[in-house]
């Protein structure tokens, strides 16, 4: 299945997964793009999403991954059959916002009428736990989880 690994950033963490998981699983032939460079139509049935996407601005998603979300909101296409997964990056020290870029952009994709599949991924920067390496874990549970 093609593979699409979406990433968005304000300092680089989510798109070092987004790069590290091209490298590690070559025979996927996972295209990386930054939200800053999509537009809506990206999002098409048969290809498989690995939305990477950090939190900022206290609850909020990044500049251009904010942008891609108000688009997809105002336009409001319908998402039938384009599969998807999410990994989070924030903080819990963030009471009460943590993780909600990725969770906004996880629930609109939803309310498109997209699937979300495999498991919720994230990262928390309080553990010091290293980002890479959970995202790379994540994408081989995902990947076992769709494997035909
Ligand atoms: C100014 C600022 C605001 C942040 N706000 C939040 C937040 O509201 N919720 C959260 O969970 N993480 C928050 N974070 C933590 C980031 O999401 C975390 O550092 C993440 O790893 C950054 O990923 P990136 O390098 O891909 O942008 C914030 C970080 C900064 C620097």
């Amino acid at each position: 299945m093609r593979t699409i690994a979406l990433y968005g950033t304000e300092s680089g963490r989510a798109e070092a997964i987004a790069e590290t998981i091209a490298r590690t699983f070559p025979d996927r032939d996972v295209e990386v793009v930054n939200m800053a460079d999509a537009e809506t139509g990206i999002f098409r049935p048969g290809i498989l999403y690995l939305i990477v996407c950090a939190t900022h601005g206290g609850g909020e998603l990044p500049g251009f991954a904010q942008f891609l979300h108000d688009d997809l909101a105002d336009l409001s296409p319908d998402l039938t059959g384009v599969t998807y997964a999410v990994f989070g990056l924030g903080d819990t020290g963030y009471v009460g916002k943590y993780n909600r870029g990725s969770h906004q952009f996880d629930e609109l994709l939803t309310g498109l009428g997209a699937t979300r599949v495999g498991p919720f991924g994230e990262h928390d920067e309080s553990t010091h736990e290293d980002h890479v390496a959970l995202g790379t874990q994540w994408v081989q549970a995902v990947f076992d989880a769709t494997a035909p």
